[in-house]
């Protein structure tokens, strides 16, 4: 066996033993981390009850930034990227691309507050199904390049 195959063998139970040698303080393993993962999605809607130019119908070019949490594994990872990507797209961001919000969202004024707050819902339920230690902390939704909302989990009383 060469040397770098013998090392890349012995590497987890170098890092193992690194960890459970170490102060309290420097033990990565259960530690909470939060990871950000950044999607945009298409769209077209229009506000009821509103005095502008939005009660007209128009598109956007949504960016939605989320923010999630969990415990770190044996080898340091909180929650796969690549997860949090899957989760987010089915439930939410695949839903609504190239769609028109009034029809596909539940009934209401398609603000970008009350738009977060569904999804906030959504990709919370989905998280806590797939991993029940993982939790949304924080989304923010452009609704322009200017224009942006945000909710965080203190926010949404959890
Ligand atoms: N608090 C909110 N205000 C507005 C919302 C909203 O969801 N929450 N939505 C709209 C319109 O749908 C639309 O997003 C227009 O936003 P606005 O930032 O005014 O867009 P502009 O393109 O005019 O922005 P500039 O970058 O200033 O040109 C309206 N308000
Ligand atoms: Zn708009």
């Amino acid at each position: 066996m060469s040397e770098k195959v013998s090392q890349d063998f012995a590497a987890p139970f170098v890092f193992k033993q690194a960890q459970e040698s170490a102060p309290s303080s420097l033990r990565y393993h259960l530690r909470r981390v939060t990871i950000t993962k950044e999607f945009t999605f298409d769209a077209a809607h229009h506000l009821y009850a509103y005095q502008g130019k939005c009660a007209n119908l128009h598109g956007h070019t949504y960016r939605l930034i989320v923010s999630v949490s969990d415990v770190l594994d044996e080898i340091g990872l909180a929650i796969d990227f690549g997860d949090v990507k899957t989760l987010v797209k089915t439930h939410v961001v695949d839903r609504l691309d190239h769609t028109y919000l009034n029809e596909v969202l539940p009934p209401m004024n398609t603000t970008a507050e009350n738009m977060i707050v569904w999804m906030f819902e959504e990709i919370e339920q989905a998280l806590h199904a797939f991993r029940d230690t993982a939790r949304v902390e924080r989304l923010t939704l452009y609704e322009t390049p200017t224009s942006s909302v945000e909710i965080t989990r203190q926010e949404m009383g959890l």
